[in-house]
């Protein structure tokens, strides 16, 4: 009989592949038990599935209310929507892949209660990139090399100690552009739906060059406020909101709005199927477009190479984007959004679900571009980023009517 697994993951774990193969029924030796009983994933590319199916469709059968899209939940909420839905399906085991990424120590403990409590009825077979994550219920442990399972049943992780990125930035593709020296520029902006405030009195200045975080926990609003900046969220209007030196709302197109911001989330990679080398996903960061679709010149193709020899992906510059693994797909989005030297990037929770030294090659990369660039860097979490230093953090502290803003 199978037994509650943690399987440990790095970035060179096939983790689709072999979900799939649980999935299907063709387990390896070592998991022969779950051969024929039936098991559901939960993972947030199930979630990115179901969001990409209600922006095709209006609709997607992981609707939490009727009239309400999935996309607007926050992480925390999204993730309980999606193990209810699940669970309705009564499944005899559950693949849980890096069960608490994105999620803060609130939503951490309430769903790992849950796990422990589902444990009871339930197999679970755990993915975990760090070691830190697994739950106290596993009794089995293996580790995933590629698609093949091995050290099973007793696997120890050992703790790495991370590589970094060394080097310099490469400089912008021309002159940047003539902007005022504050950038973005929320004054006393708050934001309600349906009569519940969600973020108050927010005052947050962020001035060329700066490297910002913008922490809080689950649902306190930091997805909304950065919506606000990116041209997404129509909360934005009427507020006293300045961007790029222009009030908010002032008859400024979104894509005038866009093209000074590079931003980057890990569901774009989830999305993204990924049928383009690696040099032509970096020149496509000076395209505005995902894929090149004209030939490109000499100034994109050298600054496109001094991106990769930066990166250290000098093997990968021909593979395609879909057989890198995660960590190197995380690093290539990134550079990907700071290939322009945009004037604002914007990096929401770039780290979730990496492996530790993954994640700390993503923080290192970004330390450098806030470092060695003018553009201001936004770096999103709901946790502290080892490593991570930034100058200044907005923290958004949860409290009655709304979240507040404290800057430190
Ligand atoms: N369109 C909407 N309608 C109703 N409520 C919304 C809408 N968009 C966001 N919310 C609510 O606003 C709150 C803040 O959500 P938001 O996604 O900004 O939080 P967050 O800090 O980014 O969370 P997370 O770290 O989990 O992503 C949540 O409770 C969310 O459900």
């Amino acid at each position: 009989m199978a037994e509650h697994t943690v399987i440990f993951t790095d970035n060179h774990s096939d983790k689709y592949a072999f979900s799939e193969s649980l999935l299907q029924g063709n387990p390896p030796e070592a998991l022969s038990g779950l051969r024929s009983l039936s098991g559901a994933l939960f993972s947030n590319a199930r979630i990115a599935d179901f969001i990409e199916e209600e922006a095709r469709h209006q609709r997607s059968d992981l609707q939490p209310q009727p009239d309400r899209e999935l996309r607007t939940y926050s992480s925390g909420e999204r993730k309980k929507a999606l193990l209810a839905y699940l669970l309705q399906q009564q499944p005899d085991f559950l693949i849980l892949d890096d069960p608490f990424d994105n999620l803060d120590r609130e939503y951490r403990e309430s769903l790992s209660g849950q796990l422990e409590e589902l444990a009871r009825t339930t197999l679970l077979i755990q993915l975990a990139s760090r070691p830190s994550d697994v739950l106290p219920c596993m009794v089995h442990r293996a580790f995933l090399e590629g698609q093949n399972l091995v050290g099973f049943p007793t696997y120890e992780p050992e703790i790495p100690s991370g590589p970094r990125i060394t080097g310099s930035i490469p400089p912008p593709p021309g002159p940047l552009p003539e902007l005022p020296e504050t950038l973005v520029d929320f004054r006393d902006v708050s934001v309600a739906y349906s009569g519940r405030t969600i973020v108050r009195n927010i005052d947050w200045r962020i001035r060329r060059g700066e490297f910002w975080e913008l922490r809080g926990p689950n649902g306190s609003g930091k997805t909304t406020l950065i919506s606000l900046i990116t041209g997404d969220n129509p909360k934005a209007y009427g507020q006293e909101l300045y961007l790029f030196g222009t009030r908010k709302g002032s008859g400024e197109s979104v894509w005038d709005i866009k093209e000074h911001i590079g931003y980057f989330t890990p569901a774009m990679a989830d999305r993204f199927r990924g049928y383009h080398s690696v040099e032509n996903m970096l020149i496509s960061g000076l395209t505005d477009s995902v894929g090149l679709y004209q030939q490109p010149g000499d100034l994109q193709l050298s600054l496109a190479r001094q991106w990769i020899g930066l990166l250290g992906m000098e093997q990968e510059r021909e593979v395609l984007f879909r057989d890198l693994t995660e960590g190197q797909q995380r690093l290539v989005f990134c550079a990907r959004a700071m290939i322009k030297h945009p004037p604002l990037l914007i990096l929401d929770e770039p780290t979730a679900a990496l492996d530790e030294p993954s994640a700390f090659l993503v923080v290192s990369l970004i330390r450098k571009m806030a470092a060695e660039s003018r553009t201001a860097v936004v770096f999103v979490s709901h946790r502290p980023e080892p490593g991570l230093h930034p100058e200044k953090t907005l923290f958004l502290e949860s409290g009655q009517g709304g979240s507040r803003g404290r800057i430190a």
